[in-house]
């Protein structure tokens, strides 16, 4: 079990993780194996690991979206899936898959539908930092675009906790630097909580404050992002290394090079695909609530 450094041991933490083992209703094997963590408010985390490591089901379970098991996890101190917690926004694949950006519709409009007017000063704040132009019709935008757009809808409400799934690779690196240096904003100004799921690295230096390891369902490294990073700097320092990759870089590679050589080749994985049993609720999860346009 890891358990995250809290940098403010006095205040409770965001999120809190106790001892979680998810299994996915369709089939027996677990999709997480007893995962602890401990978030402070105000902190950003960077959550990584290889594809299939567990992050989406990590993220899904703390926003509420699919049942965990009782006194696993809480956030500000409820259950998100039972107290159905309106500070926490989660931003994923259905997220992302909204249609409504793809019909022909104006920006002001979807602003306003997603409660634009009640926050005038941040929505015109996102409208800036997000580089949107107001006259851009949906169905007539560029994906990057029109991910701009729907960030911009989907942060709007002020949140306590954002959990996002990568959901940045559309944006150009100079928009994708400034939405990352307006959610560090946020975190510092109001104490908001940042889960950041993602294999970009670029641009994430001196970013995050922390950061979680994810393999095969388990935490395998969470702490403080500078820890890990003077760590790194030792075993660079050791090896002549001229690649110009970034410290964070370098570190997460040899994260996944050492699970890759712990994990052999997936078809002789312990923990294989899957044995469907029956479909059940959406994509066949379960116990799951509707996706919500937020
Ligand atoms: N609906 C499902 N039913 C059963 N098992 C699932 C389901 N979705 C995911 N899994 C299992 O859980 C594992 C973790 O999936 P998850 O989507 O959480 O990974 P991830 O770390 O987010 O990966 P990626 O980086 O590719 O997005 C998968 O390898 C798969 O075996």
């Amino acid at each position: 079990m890891a358990m995250l450094n809290n940098a403010h041991p006095s205040t409770p933490p965001a999120i809190h993780v106790a001892n979680l083992t998810y299994t996915f209703s369709n089939t027996s094997q677990p999709g997480l194996t007893d995962v602890s963590l401990s978030l402070p408010p105000g902190s950003r985390t960077l959550l990584v690991g290889a594809n299939g490591a567990g992050k989406t089901t990590l993220l899904r379970l703390l926003s509420g979206k699919r049942l965990a098991p009782r006194n696993t996890i809480s956030v500000n101190g409820l259950d998100p899936f039972t107290s159905n917690l309106t500070g926490i926004t989660y931003l994923g694949v259905e997220w992302v898959l909204n249609p409504i950006v793809r019909t022909d519709i104006d920006v002001p409009s979807l602003l306003k539908s997603v409660g634009g007017d009640a926050y005038p000063e941040r929505r015109d704040e996102l409208v800036k930092i997000l580089d949107i132009d107001l006259r851009w019709r949906m169905h007539a935008v560029s994906d990057g675009e029109r991910r701009r757009v729907q960030l911009a809808m989907g942060l709007l409400r002020p949140w306590e906790v954002l959990l996002l799934d990568e959901i940045t690779v559309d944006l150009d690196l100079l928009s994708r630097k400034n939405f990352l240096d307006w959610l560090k904003s946020e975190t510092e100004r109001r104490k908001a909580t940042v889960v950041y799921a993602t294999h970009i690295l670029d641009n994430l230096v001196g970013w995050p404050s922390y950061v979680v390891h994810m393999h095969l369902g388990t935490v395998k490294e969470a702490g403080e992002m500078s820890t890990y990073l003077e760590e790194a700097k030792k075993v660079k320092d050791q090896v002549d290394d001229e690649s110009g990759n970034s410290l964070l870089s370098e570190l997460v590679l040899r994260w996944l090079r050492e699970d890759l050589e712990a994990r052999g080749p997936r078809e002789k994985m312990k923990r294989g695909p899957p044995e469907m049993t029956a479909p059940e609720g959406i994509g066949g999860y379960g116990l799951e609530k509707r996706p919500e346009w937020k």
